[in-house]
C-alpha cells in the first residue's frame, strides 16, 4: 500500500526524504581495511537527504555544509556521463565505479567547483553524480543534503552522506517503500526494508569508494543497518547486546581526511609487512574479545546479575568513585590496548593523546574512533557513573579548547519518509 501510495504520486508532486546515522568504531579501525573485525555503533546523529522534483530540466544539488549550490542542464551532465556510463539506469543492480570510465568526470568537477571549494566538495560533488546518473538516470531533480555530524571528524559523516543520498534515490525511483503520509506536519520517518537495505549499502559503499579510495564498508554497513555490527571482510554480524553503551564523544576540533590516513597506514605496511601484520592481528584479537563481551548476557534465567555484572573495582573520581563492573573493567582495557596500537600505525594525534590522558587521570579510558589524525574521541563510560562525574570530566577537557558530548548510540539505521507536494 506504502509502495502504491508513492507510485501513485507521480514523481513531480513527490519529496522524498532519507537519513542516516553516524557511527562510532569501538575497535579495529584501520586494521579492517586489511581485513580483520572491527566493531561499530549507529550513533543518534543523522545525514538528511532531500530529493525533490527538478525543475526546467536541470538538476540541483545544493550541500551547505561544504558552501556548495550548482545547477546544471541535463544536457550537460549527459555529455560528461555518456562518455564513460551508460545512460540506462539500473537502480537494482549497483555499478562498480571506475574512475577510468569517467574520464571527463574530474576536470568537469574542477571547473565547476573553482579553485576556492572547500575541502572535500570534489569527492561530494563526484560521488552525487556517480550515484544520481547510476540510480535515476537523467530524471530533473532538486538534491539537498544536511547532515548534524561534524565534518570529517571521524563519526562516519561520509557513509552517512552515501547512504542517505542512496535511499533517497532508491526511493524516489520506486525501488524503495515510502511511508504512507499522515497528513500531519511531523514528518514519518520508517526503517528502509530489510529486503532493501543491501541495496542501499552496495550503492553507498561505492560512493565511500570515490570519498575514501579504499574503505573497508564497515561504516556504510552500520550506517544502513543500524544498532550495533560487527565487520570482517564483507561479513557483517548484528549484535544484540544487553551492555549499556555509555560513551562521552570528544571533538579535537583537529581537521584530517580519511583517505589520505587510510592510504598511509597502507604504505606503511608495504613498507614493514610482518610488524604491521601482527599489530593488525592484536587489533583483530581486540574487536573479538569487544565481540565476546557485548554479547555477554547481563543476566542469567533467574534474572540475578551475571558475573560479569558485579561491581569489581572502585577508583576515585573527583567527588564520587566510579564503579566497574567485570565487563567494564575489561572494555576499559580492550580500549587502551586498541588506542596504544593505533598510535603505533600512525594514526594518533598530540590532541588524541592529550584527551586520552585527561580522561585517564579520572580513572576513563579513551580511543580515537574513525580514522584519526585528529577528529573525535570515544571515551568509555560505566553505567554507573554519576553524571556530576561526567560533568567534571566534560568541564575539564572543554577548558582545554575540546568540544564533548555524551553520545546517544545503538539506534536505527537509513530511514525514509515522503511527503505529497500540493
Ligand atoms: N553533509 C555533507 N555534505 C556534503 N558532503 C559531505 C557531508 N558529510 C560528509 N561529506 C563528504 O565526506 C567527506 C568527509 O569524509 P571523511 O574524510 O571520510 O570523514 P568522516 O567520514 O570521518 O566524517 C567530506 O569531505 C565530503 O566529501
Ligand atoms: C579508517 C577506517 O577504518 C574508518 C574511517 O572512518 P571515518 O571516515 O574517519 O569516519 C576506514 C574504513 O574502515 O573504511
Ligand atoms: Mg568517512
Amino acid at each position: 500500500m506504502a509502495m502504491a501510495m508513492a507510485m501513485g504520486a507521480p514523481r513531480e508532486q513527490l519529496r522524498v526524504d532519507a537519513r542516516a546515522p553516524g557511527k562510532v568504531i569501538l575497535s579495529g579501525e584501520h586494521a579492517v581495511v586489511h581485513g580483520t573485525s572491527a566493531v561499530a555503533a549507529a550513533l543518534g546523529l543523522y545525514t538528511t537527504a532531500t530529493i525533490r522534483p527538478g525543475v526546467d530540466d536541470g538538476c540541483v544539488l545544493d550541500l551547505p555544509q561544504l558552501g556548495v549550490n550548482l545547477k546544471w542542464p541535463l544536457k550537460v551532465i549527459e555529455e560528461i556521463v555518456t562518455q564513460g556510463h551508460l545512460l540506462d539506469p539500473k537502480p537494482a543492480h549497483v555499478a562498480s565505479y571506475a574512475e577510468s570510465e569517467w574520464p571527463q568526470l574530474g576536470a568537469f568537477v574542477e571547473q565547476q567547483l573553482g579553485l576556492h571549494a572547500v575541502k572535500g566538495a570534489d569527492a561530494a560533488v563526484t560521488a552525487f553524480l556517480f550515484l544520481y546518473t547510476s540510480i535515476l538516470g537523467l530524471q530533473p531533480v532538486t538534491v539537498r543534503v544536511t547532515s548534524e555530524l561534524p565534518v570529517g571528524a571521524g563519526l562516519g559523516s561520509s557513509a552517512a552522506y552515501c547512504v542517505a543520498l542512496s535511499a533517497g534515490l532508491l526511493a524516489y525511483c520506486g525501488e524503495i517503500d515510502l511511508p504512507q503520509e499522515n497528513g500531519a506536519d511531523r514528518k514519518t520517518w520508517i526503517d528502509v526494508n530489510e529486503k532493501k537495505i543491501d541495496l542501499v549499502n552496495r550503492w553507498a559503499f561505492e560512493g565511500e569508494r570515490i570519498i575514501h579510495g579504499r574503505p573497508s564498508g564497515i561504516d556504510n554497513t552500520v550506517s544502513s543497518f543500524g544498532y550495533v555490527v560487527k565487520f570482517k571482510q564483507g561479513q557483517i554480524t548484528r549484535l544484540h547486546t544487553q551492555l549499556p553503551l555509555r560513551m562521552l564523544l570528544t571533538n579535537t576540533q583537529v581537521g584530517r581526511n580519511t583517505k589520505a590516513l587510510v592510504a598511509g597506514v597502507g604504505e606503511r605496511a608495504l613498507r614493514h609487512p610482518a610488524a604491521m601484520g601482527a599489530i593488525f592481528k592484536a587489533i583483530d584479537e581486540i574487536a573479538e574479545e569487544v565481540v565476546t563481551i557485548l554479547l555477554t548476557p547481563s543476566e542469567n534465567s533467574g534474572g540475578e546479575k551475571k558475573k560479569g555484572e558485579e561491581i569489581v573495582s572502585t577508583e576515585e573520581c573527583g567527588p564520587h568513585p566510579v564503579f566497574k563492573t567485570e565487563q567494564e573493567v575489561r572494555l576499559q582495557e580492550l580500549v587502551e590496548m586498541n588506542q596504544g596500537l593505533l598510535q603505533g600505525i600512525g594514526v594518533s594525534h598530540l590532541s588524541i593523546e592529550s584527551i586520552c590522558q585527561i580522561t585517564a587521570s579520572y580513572r576513563l579510558q579513551s580511543k580515537l574512533t574513525g580514522a584519526g589524525g585528529g577528529g573525535c574521541v570515544l571515551t568509555l563510560l560505566p553505567h554507573k557513573l554519576s553524571s556530576t562525574s561526567v560533568e567534571l570530566v566534560k568541564v575539564d577537557l572543554e577548558a582545554k579548547g575540546f568540544s564533548c558530548f555524551e553520545a546517544v548510540i545503538g539506534g536505527n539505521g537509513v530511514q525514509v519518509s515522503c511527503q505529497t507536494l500540493s
